[in-house]
Order: C-alpha cells, then structure tokens, then sequence
C-alpha cells in the first residue's frame, strides 16, 4: 500500500537530512502505529506521504505507483480536527466531495449523513462544531477522512487531546471502523499503551537523522481486546518500548 524506497529529506533552515535514505513499507489492510519521542519526524514522514513536503530524494509509492503528480491517493487526519466553525458538521464532513466535485449539493448531503451514520453520529448532519464533543468532533473529522475515499489513512495523534475515557473509547471505535472498512491505518502516537493495543506491529521512529524504522511485532491477537494489555509479554513489550524511547531522549 504505501513504500518509502530511499527517501531523503531536509528542512532548508537545517543543516542535515531529518530522514536519511528511509526504506520501509507498509502492506494493504494492516495497522501500524508510529512512535517516537517528540521532535523525531514522525509527522515529516506523513507530509511526505500526503505530499506536503516533497523529499529531497528517492520514492514514495502508493499502490505501486509514485505520488509525483497525484492527488487524493491518502486520507489526512492532524492531532487537531480543524472543522471549520462556520459550516455546519455535514458541510464540514462533506469537504472531500465538495472538492472532488461531480455531486450535487443534495448528493453531498445524503453522503455526509450516511458517513455521520457510521461514526455513531446520526442527527448530528446540521448541528455546528462547537455543540459536539472533543470524541464526537474527532469522530465527525474521521467521517470526513473517510469521505476522501482513500485506502491509506494517515491519522497523525488523533486522540491526543482527549480525555482518558473518551480516548479508550475512540480507540476500540477505531479498531471497528478499521475491521469493517478493511483500510490500511498509520497512526502516529506518544502512548505506547495505544500502539500496543491498536497495532499489529509498531514501527519505532529513531532520533534522527531517520534511516529505518524498527518494525516490533505485538505479541496479541489482533484485533484485541483490552485484557491482552495485561499479558506478561504485553507488559514487557511495553517496558521495552518505553525503555527504548528513554534512551532516545538521553541521545
Ligand atoms: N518547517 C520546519 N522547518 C524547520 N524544521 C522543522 C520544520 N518543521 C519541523 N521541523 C523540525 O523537524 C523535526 C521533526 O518535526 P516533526 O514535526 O516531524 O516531529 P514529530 O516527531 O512529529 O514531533 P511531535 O511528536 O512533537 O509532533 C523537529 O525537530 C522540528 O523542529
């Protein structure tokens, strides 16, 4: 689904790569989390990926084929939700289609009501941003990254902001959505709690300059459930993952 094939890239205010000749790949349907301590390049990897950054050398494919040039090959979803205040949810929701174009308004809005529908926010079509909640906006801002219509979903610290509760439940809300719409999911965290229970293997982001990323199995069925946190392997995947991350910051 996705390959980085010698991927290089530096900030023009920087004097050295931030990823250095990355290779890596990603298969179609599967699940990684990305973490890495704070400052590494985890997201410079996703504005590559979606194109917002153009590398300074090498190749990034999407199903099979180079990014050069294209458009809409990634859904997008920042920390932040960034629905617009002013447009009601469905209008906010129904962006991608807007900007495709080739649909009518009343198509648009029937597309936005049924994807509203399938995050679990039915009746929400008309209401405006700020009278949902942190979990529902972000479920509304999913919706619309769905609508992208794309099989590769970047969703860059989506639950950061939200309360501990609330992002337990997003996070057995987005393993649903994952198994039913057998996307292929990059999620970039801090909490390795939530890469080990999200993830079919995490791929750790070392302190840069980037040269590969190390792939670590989860040792868990998948998808799990929460009790399998508490595994014995589990437990020690995540001091190890910890560990690993602490010696980054030290470096
Ligand atoms: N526009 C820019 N110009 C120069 N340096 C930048 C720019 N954007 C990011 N950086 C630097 O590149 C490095 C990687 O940034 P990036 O946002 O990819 O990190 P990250 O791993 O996603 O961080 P975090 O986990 O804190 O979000 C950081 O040191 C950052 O300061």
């Amino acid at each position: 689904m996705l390959e980085f094939q010698e991927v290089s890239y530096q900030y023009p205010s920087e004097d050295f790569d931030i990823i250095d000749r990355l290779s890596f790949s990603v298969a179609p349907g599967s699940f990684h989390c990305i973490i890495g301590i704070s400052g590494c390049g985890k997201s410079t990897i996703f504005r590559m990926t979606n194109g917002l950054l153009q590398p300074k050398g090498g190749t990034i494919l999407v199903e099979g084929q180079s990014i050069v040039g294209r458009k809409r090959y990634c859904g997008y979803m920042p920390q932040k939700d960034l629905l617009f205040p002013w447009r009601t949810v469905g209008e906010n929701v129904a962006l991608p289609l807007e900007i495709q174009g080739g649909l009518s308004k009343a198509e648009r809005r029937d597309r936005a009501e049924a994807a509203l529908r399938d995050v679990g926010l039915s009746g929400c079509l008309d209401k405006m941003p700020h009278e949902l909640s942190g979990g529902m906006r972000q479920r509304a801002a999913f919706a619309r990254t769905m609508l992208t219509g794309c099989d590769l979903l970047l969703l860059d610290e989506p639950f950061s902001a939200l309360d501990f509760l609330t992002r337990i439940s997003m996070q057995e809300w987005l393993v649903d959505q994952w198994r039913r719409h057998q996307k292929t999911i990059l999620f970039i965290t801090h909490d390795v709690e939530e890469a080990l229970f999200l993830s079919e293997s995490v791929l750790v982001v070392e302190h840069p300059p980037i040269r590969e990323l190390a792939e670590i199995p989860v040792p868990a069925a998948f998808p799990r459930d929460r009790s399998s946190l508490k595994l014995p392997e589990m437990v020690e995947l995540k001091e190890h993952l910890i560990d690993l991350l602490r010696k980054q910051v030290t470096v």
